[in-house]
């Protein structure tokens, strides 16, 4: 009985990859990301949590909310290992990733576990997040995927380019801006998409192509509802 209880305990263990992001608009790197993560580290499934206010993009213009929540829902919804949550979008305040994973804790109990999936580029600046000692305390790992463009110029350069992730030198490096990061880090070999969402809503702002970057839902979307241009 005892090992029943055992086995179904550690059975209704859930380990959940966060992606977190603006999505403004959504694109296949997302995805691809997402999916190689899960696969790679055998998640149970991917929540993609599309920012309600970016504390680091105060400036930006920002596409409405509920138009990024759509066009995320839209771009998953053929994958039954993808779930989207309103959490960060129905929230007032800033959306400060450690007060997120406070607030998913609380809906999803003590069993899930989570994984956070970060590009190398915002991985760089981790350090500047508000509490970033707190957003490692809750996770159970870090994971890092590599992204074109952010290599040699960066002061960290980029261990996805030259294949070996096992490099010490990063961590070392990755240790002096925060403490106890690499005890947490994973990185993981993702498909190298050259995509950004900056690049795609000029791209529509200048009447160019963005099919086959993003699901075609989401090309509809932006085409109904006159987003980027
Ligand atoms: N091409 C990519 N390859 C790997 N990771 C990516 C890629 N694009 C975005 N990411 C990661 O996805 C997460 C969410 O990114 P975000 O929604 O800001 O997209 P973005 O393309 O970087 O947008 P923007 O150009 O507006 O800054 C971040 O962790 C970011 O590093
Ligand atoms: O909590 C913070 O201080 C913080 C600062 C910068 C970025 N983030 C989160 O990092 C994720 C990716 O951000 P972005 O800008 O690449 O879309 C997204 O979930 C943001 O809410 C969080």
């Amino acid at each position: 009985m005892e090992e029943q209880q055992r086995s179904q305990h550690t059975q209704s263990v859930e380990h959940i990859g966060i992606m977190g992001g603006t999505f403004d608009p959504i694109h296949n790197a997302h995805l691809a990301v997402a999916e190689e993560v899960r696969v790679a580290l055998n998640l149970s499934y991917i929540l993609f949590i599309p920012t309600g206010q970016p504390p680091h993009k105060r400036t930006h213009h920002l596409t409405p909310a509920q138009h990024r929540l759509a066009m995320v829902e839209r771009a998953i919804a053929s994958n039954p290992f993808f779930a989207c949550s309103r959490i960060e979008v129905d929230w007032a305040g800033p959306s400060y990733t450690t007060d997120t994973l406070k607030r998913l804790r609380e809906q999803l109990g003590s069993r899930a576990c989570f994984y956070f999936i970060i590009g190398w580029d915002s991985l760089l600046d981790l350090h500047k997040w508000h509490d970033p000692e707190g957003i490692l305390a809750q996770l159970t790992a870090l994971v890092a995927v590599g992204r074109p463009g952010y290599s040699a110029s960066g002061a960290l350069g980029n261990p996805f380019d030259q294949d070996n992730l096992d490099n010490t030198e990063y961590n070392t490096k990755l240790e002096e801006r925060l403490p106890g990061i690499t005890r947490r880090l994973r990185l993981v070999q993702a498909p190298m998409l050259e995509i950004s969402s900056t690049d795609l809503r000029q791209r529509v702002a200048q009447g160019r192509p963005i099919r086959y970057q993003m699901p075609d839902a989401v090309t509809e979307y932006i085409r109904e509802h006159h987003l980027y241009q």
